[in-house]
């Protein structure tokens, strides 16, 4: 606490001060026998409590409270009055009244027009009063009208009166309490009298006026006490929490729009024993507890007891929070946190990055969030102005729910350094910023094509094609041969190798062959033959490298039938109809698949969709057909996943999740998190949890689904050219429309392709193909990866940009028997 700075206890001590000369009483002391030996209560006491006291030995009694805390500014009195008689008498008393009060009066003649007067004033004008005519009920419902002001906001503090007649009011039977209910403040037996209603109206007018104060005085107070670094904390006499301050909320981890909570369960030691016992004003420590931690923490704690009458009816708790930052500041949580966001320059300027398990661990999923949230804001307790503004900014970060979604800086001199990483992470891991292209292939309609069109597509086995499909499940599976050898139908023949075959996905699904043909001929179909990238061949690709997968001890033993059925599924069909171009860009076009669903996972949620939309319109290709409900549920429910998974907004918190869950920091690595470059161990006794091999079952498609930077060599390559004439295609188009251009690096006329995978290796493939090759026991896409990484480099070094000198550079590189026609060539 800096000298000279007011502490929360002050304020609410000089409040309390100032209540008690008014009209609350406030405490006689107790307080620690000890800290507070001889001491009497320095809040107001009653004459009554007050016992005879050597006056030397008193505190100075606190500087009054400001009276001018409780001042509302005088304001013209406005009144409405509501009588549907169109020359009511009393109605012309009444306004009057008002008017030789020298305020201003407005009538209206039916409730409907007094709401109406309300809505259309009620930012401005809300009336000081309102004098509703309630004595012809068969004309206006004066309590239905009275309800529905109520119901308006910011009409608590107005004043409703009922005007009855004089001969109803004298009855017997009358009853004010159904007026009261309905929100009336008072009710008026009619009168033609000026004096009379100018006398009830400032009555009710200065008793609202006074009430309006002192509820603007105590939310002041409470804005005070949100801004003190002390725990506050208010409650009744029964213990039930009435107000507690930010400090409170965050250091015990509650949320400030939480319910009532039991105080005891927090709150213990002899502090709480004294505010039990009726003690009114004290000293003395409390044992705090808080959600993110097991262990109470010791807090110096003052304690007041304010009462409107004799008996105590709240009881304010201002805690030192120094305690907690004397034991608790400075853990490693911040640079964990740090380490959670993406250094393009570090990773851009030394080449391939050294990269660690351990850093992905700093991204707390499982670990309890609030509890670094309360460890950070007790960190700020006596730090620099500027330490405290950079904690509060990383709260307010990590308070929000997009924990895991990095956002690329905008860092000019980032930008300057490595701009085409920059701009393809950027693009790949943001999705709101900014698609369907007219680059569409001539059958790209979502609709089931015709019979005929399928009956040429029966799978052939023999000669090359045999050969090929023999070697389905190596990493080096030659794709574009599949591609060329089916005149680009790979996916169908693959499909029924590795789906039909290897995998039996029909007993899984209990459906025949026939029906996995259609299947797979109308989800080949709808793919898009003229994207250079996005077509059925990198779907087959996909295929191939889940089937990779699945194939490996980890998941044989891992995976059920049905769930290695769902997963073949969701590669095969996870880009289906994928326009050429991105999600950012359909947004950008005002695409209708981005009004569909909202700008949110636009293609990946089309591509889930329309998988299921096609497989069960038509019996003939519905592979699901036999599946009972509940079966179909769960299939349908994986595939869904995992195709949304393949989102790369999502991409680190998938990848953090899992690194999370499965690998264990080892031994040597340091306590406080840090990045220590330290292997972690992998630890799979978390397979236990279905909820944990949905983390692995995710991580497998991702891995799939960008998996071809992890092939050899020759493979990569023609996939770096493919993906790279796709986005030149779409900037092309962004610029021909007029469209944002989402990633201007990637224009044919600049872009360096070396340069792009560098990066694309460098921020997305290394870390993820580390994680999953040890989880599943397949170095070759680690070493692959950093093999292509390198070539990359020495193509850069070479001054290679453009895909031709890519192009001429491979064939240059590589033995004749091993180079591949592209599709180009
Ligand atoms: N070799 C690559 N180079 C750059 N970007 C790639 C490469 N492979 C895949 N991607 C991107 O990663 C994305 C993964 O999801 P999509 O298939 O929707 O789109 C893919 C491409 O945008």
């Amino acid at each position: 606490m800096l000298a000279g700075e007011e502490t929360s206890i002050d304020i609410v001590q000089r409040w309390l001060q100032r209540r008690g000369s008014d009209d609350i009483e406030t405490g006689s002391s107790s307080g620690s026998p000890g800290a507070r030996a001889g001491r009497r209560s320095s809040l107001a006491l009653t004459p009554e409590d007050e016992p005879l006291v050597d006056v030397a030995n008193r505190s100075p009694p606190p500087a009054p409270i400001p009276s001018a805390i409780f001042y509302a500014p005088p304001e013209p009195l406005e009144l409405l009055c509501v009588f549907p008689e169109r020359a009511s008498r009393v109605c012309a008393a009444a306004c009057n009244a008002v008017a030789r009060a020298g305020g201003e009066a407005r009538s209206v003649r039916s409730a409907r027009e007094a709401l109406e007067a309300f809505r259309r004033d009620l930012e401005t004008r809300i009336p000081h009063v309102v004098i509703v005519d309630a004595r012809q009920p068969q004309i206006m419902d004066s309590t239905l009208l009275a309800r529905a002001i109520r119901g308006l906001k910011n009409t608590q503090h107005t004043i409703l009166i009922a005007v009855v007649k004089k001969s109803a009011y004298l009855k017997d039977d009358f009853a004010v309490l159904p007026y009261l209910e309905a929100g009336f403040n008072r009710v008026m037996v009619e009168t033609l009298g000026s004096t009379a209603w100018c006398a009830e109206v400032l009555q009710a007018r200065s008793a609202a006026a006074s009430a309006r104060a002192q509820v603007a005085a105590v939310t002041a107070l409470a804005a005070a006490a949100d801004r003190c670094r002390d725990l506050v904390a208010v409650t009744d006499d029964q213990q039930r929490v009435l107000l507690t301050n930010k400090s409170w909320c965050r250091v015990v981890g509650w949320r400030p729009d939480e319910g009532p909570r039991s105080f005891a369960e927090t709150i213990g030691g002899e502090g709480l024993r004294l505010a039990t016992s009726g003690a009114r004003d004290w000293d003395a420590p409390v044992l705090l507890r808080r959600r993110a931690s097991p262990d109470p923490v010791l807090l110096a704690c003052k304690g007041a007891a304010v009462s409107l009458t004799r008996s105590i009816s709240h009881i304010v708790f201002v805690c030192e929070p120094s305690n907690i930052s004397e034991v608790e500041r400075g853990r490693g949580s911040l640079h964990s946190i740090r380490r959670g966001s993406l250094d393009v320059r570090s990773v851009a300027s030394d080449g391939l990055r050294r990269t660690s398990l351990a850093k992905l661990q700093g991204l707390p999923l499982e670990a309890p969030i609030t509890k670094v949230i309360s460890l950070l804001s007790t960190a700020t307790e006596g730090a620099p102005p500027c330490t405290v503004a950079c904690i509060e900014r990383a709260v307010d970060m990590l308070r929000t729910s997009e924990l895991y979604s990095p956002q690329m800086r905008e860092d000019p001199k980032m930008r300057a350094e490595d701009p085409i990483a920059t701009d393809l992470i950027g693009a790949l891991l943001s999705g709101t910023s900014n698609v369907l292209s007219s680059r569409r292939s001539s059958n790209d309609s979502t609709v089931v094509r015709s019979q005929t069109n399928r009956s040429n597509l029966k799978h052939k086995t023999s000669g090359q094609l045999r050969e090929i499909l023999d070697t389905a499940l190596c990493w080096d599976f030659e794709i574009f041969h599949l591609e060329d050898l089916t005149r680009g139908r790979p996916l169908t023949h693959l499909g029924l190798t590795l789906m039909g075959g290897r995998f039996d996905v029909c007993a899984a699904l209990e459906c025949d062959e026939r029906t996995l043909l259609h299947w797979l001929t109308i989800i080949e179909t709808n793919y898009h033959a003229v994207n250079t990238y996005h077509n059925s061949t990198h779907a087959a690709d996909v295929l191939q490298a889940v089937a990779c997968f699945i194939e490996k001890d980890r998941l044989k033993n891992l995976l059920e039938p049905l769930e290695a059925a769902a997963a073949l599924i969701s590669a095969a069909a996870h880009d289906i109809d994928h326009p050429g171009t991105s999600s950012a860009f359909l947004c950008n076009a005002r695409h209708s698949l981005a009004i569909l669903y909202n700008d949110v996972a636009v293609l990946e949620s089309h591509h889930a969709a329309l998988t299921f939309k096609l497989t069960l319109n038509d019996d003939r290709v519905n592979i699901f057909k036999n599946l009972d409900r509940d079966t179909f549920k769960s299939v349908r429910h994986n595939v869904i996943d995992m195709i949304l998974a393949t989102e790369m907004t999502k991409h680190f918190e998938h990848l953090a999740k899992f690194v999370n869950v499965f690998y264990a920091k080892s031994t040597g690595s340091k306590e406080d998190g840090m990045h220590t470059d330290e292997p972690l161990s992998l630890d799979t006794t978390a397979l236990t949890s279905q909820e944990n091999v949905i983390l692995v079952k995710r991580m497998m498609i991702k891995c799939a689904d960008v998996s071809n930077a992890s092939r050899p060599q020759k493979f990569a390559f023609e996939w770096a050219r493919r993906i790279a004439e796709e986005y030149f295609l779409q900037t092309d188009e962004e610029k021909a429309k007029e469209l944002p251009v989402v990633m201007p690096m990637f224009d044919r006329a600049s872009c360096s392709i070396p340069r792009s995978q560098i990066g694309f290796i460098d921020y997305i493939i290394i870390d993820m193909m580390e994680a999953w090759s040890a989880f599943i026991d397949m170095p070759e896409l680690v070493t692959h990866a950093r093999n292509n990484h390198q070539r990359w480099r020495e193509l850069d070094e070479a001054g290679v940009t453009t895909i031709a000198d890519v192009k001429r550079a491979q064939r240059q590189a590589l033995p004749p028997s091993t180079s591949q026609p592209t599709a180009e060539e």
